[in-house]
Order: structure tokens, then sequence, then C-alpha cells
């Protein structure tokens, strides 16, 4: 199925969902729910080793919730990152492949058994491919701060991103998913990247922002998008892992700077010390006004709407029982 045809399912989805359809919630926050123990340089990957089993129950849950896109567990799985963890290449490989495996399995037996219940109200979900950020890999919070050092050029990033993105394009996903892109540089090397590899699966690119303005590498938006916009390969273009209060002014922003549909799915509010590796309160929201705050992002025109970091299968019950009230 060509890229077109791929696009074409997505935003089918959207249609069905009555124009804006709803991503799962955070899902390294579930797995230490569960008590995955994920204070590690992989993160939540670790678990594509330990426990993938609970990957699978965790996207049950998100389905359950009434998630319409689910995100595999694939964002800090990277192949530099499993050979340190002393992994064969072809162990590696398995286990990218294994991260879309896993979600797919648990759309299918989702569907099977909803599909049969007469009046149900889910939708057969699409499966995205997490692909974090370059700063995700190095696991020192700098997908907050898009700070990456002089040596890191367009062609490192490039280097970087290609050979997981092409594992996971391979495993047959639905979409693909930047997620916590925190500077220009990096949003253009996946582009660049999906036109180099021909790859006919949509994507969306989102960034994160630590003000509420810019990229947290200080370049504005306008300049960020800008390659994206040119894409063909990109259906979305978005937010996540920034806090929810910032939502509303970014969608206004990207309203403005992009004809791309806008996917947004914030964290809880909490803030990530990178090197502590926890989370820190702070003006935190909880399940009540995510609901609120989701009916005001789709009327402002976002089309792809869930939580991220400490949000939960109950933040997507409140946001899909919001979007879907007809
Ligand atoms: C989105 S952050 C909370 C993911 C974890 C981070 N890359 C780290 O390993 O510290
Ligand atoms: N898809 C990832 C994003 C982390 S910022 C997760 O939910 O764990
Ligand atoms: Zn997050």
């Amino acid at each position: 199925m060509g890229l077109e045809k791929k696009s074409a399912l997505l935003e089918d989805l959207i249609e069905k969902c009555g124009g804006c359809a709803v991503v799962d919630g955070g899902f390294a926050t579930q797995l230490e729910i569960h008590g995955a123990a994920i204070n590690d340089p992989l993160w939540s990957a670790v678990s594509l080793i330990k426990s993938p089993e609970l990957i699978k129950r965790v996207h049950m849950e998100y389905l359950e919730a009434g998630a319409d896109i689910v995100v595999t567990s694939s964002y800090q799985a990277t192949i530099p990152g499993f050979i340190s963890r002393g992994l064969s290449m072809e162990e590696s490989e398995s286990l990218l492949q294994k991260s879309v495996e896993l979600a797919v399995e648990a759309r299918d037996k989702f569907w099977d058994k909803v599909s049969k219940v007469s009046g149900h109200s889910y939708n057969r979900a699409l499966v995205a491919a997490s692909i974090g950020s370059y700063g995700a890999y190095l696991a020192d919070g700098s997908e907050y701060s898009g700070n990456y050092g002089e040596d890191v050029s367009l062609d490192k990033l490039k280097d970087f991103h290609r050979r997981r993105l092409q594992v996971l394009v391979e495993a047959g996903p639905d979409l693909l998913a930047f997620e916590t892109i925190p500077n220009k540089l990096e949003a253009q090397a996946c582009v660049e990247l999906l036109e180099e590899e021909n790859v006919q699966i949509p994507a969306w690119i989102c960034f994160t922002s630590v003000d509420g303005e810019k990229a947290p590498s200080g370049e504005s938006f306008e300049e960020c998008l800008e390659p994206l916009n040119k894409s063909n390969n990109i259906y979305a273009v978005g937010i996540n892992c920034a806090p929810p209060q910032f939502i509303e002014n970014l969608i206004r922003k990207f309203s403005k700077l992009t004809k791309k549909a806008i996917v947004v799915y914030p964290n809880s509010g909490e803030v990530w010390d990178g090197k502590a590796k926890k989370w820190l309160p702070s003006q935190c929201f909880g399940d009540d006004e995510f609901e609120m705050f989701a009916t005001k992002w789709r009327d402002l025109g976002a089309k792809l709407i869930g939580g991220c970091c400490r949000t939960t299968p109950s933040t997507i019950k409140a946001i899909s029982r919001d979007l879907k009230r007809r």
C-alpha cells in the first residue's frame, strides 16, 4: 500500500472519529504503574528485552480506554543503545521489529474482540511506530534542551535515524511518530531521510517546548516547520511531552504556520529531571482538566489528541469520552 492509501486510512479514521482521533497516553508511565523498572539508559525500551507481554498489556489498556492510535514501545529503542547493552545487531533489529509486532497483535486482538459486539463505540486502531529523538537516545534530558553540541551535524542525525527507521518501516506500522524533536536540524534530518528512503508510510513530527513559544533549541516554530511543510511524507505536525497549559497557544501558532494536520499529546505538566531520571512535581493536570482541554484543542483545529508522560489510560478515557460525545 502506497503513501496515499495509507494517508487515506488515517484520514478515514479521523473522519469516523468526528474530526479528531484519540492518540494513546504515556506508554512508559503505564509500564511503571505495572512495576517495570525503567530507570535505565534504554528507559521504556528495556521492557522489550525484559517484559514484552507487559508491553502488549499496556497497548490493550490504551485500546480499552478508547485510543484510536497506539504508539509503539520503540521511543528509546535504538540499535546503538541495544548494542551497548551487549546485544548483537541482529538481536537489536529484531527487538525493533518486535515493538511493532506487539502493538499490531494487541490492536488485532482487541479489534477481533470488540468488532463482534454490537453497538460498540470503538474504531479499528492504527499503529504508529515511535521514533524518539537523538536526545532521547542520549538519555541526558537533551530532548528538552535541543542542545546536541557542535559536532552533531545533519548527516550525523540522519545516520543515527536511518537503520532504525528502515527496520520499523519494514515491520509494517500504519504510521510513523517522530517524538520530542527539540530543534530544526533534527526535524530536517527526519524529513530528508523519509524522502531518501522512499518511505511509503505517513508520519507525524512532534516537537517539545519548554517555554510554550519556541522549540527547546530557541528556534521559532516558523523555522522548524519550514522543511516539514514541503514534505509529502508528513501528514501532521505538533507537540508532544510539553505541559498542557502551553498547548492552546501552540495550536493557534501552528495553525498559522502550516496546512498539515495538527497533533498534540502533552504530558501532565510535571517536569523531567534528566540527571536524576525522575519527574518533578510542578503545575500538574488531572483527567478532568484534560477532558476540558481536549474540547478546546479540538475546536482550535487539532486533528489528533492524546497524552504523553504521566498521563494514563484514565486520561485517555476522559479525552475519548469528551471528543466522541456526539
Ligand atoms: C521523555 S523523557 C522522560 C524519556 C527519558 C529520557 N530520554 C532519559 O532517558 O532520561
Ligand atoms: N511514546 C513515548 C513518548 C515519551 S516522551 C512514551 O509514551 O513513553
Ligand atoms: Zn513524554
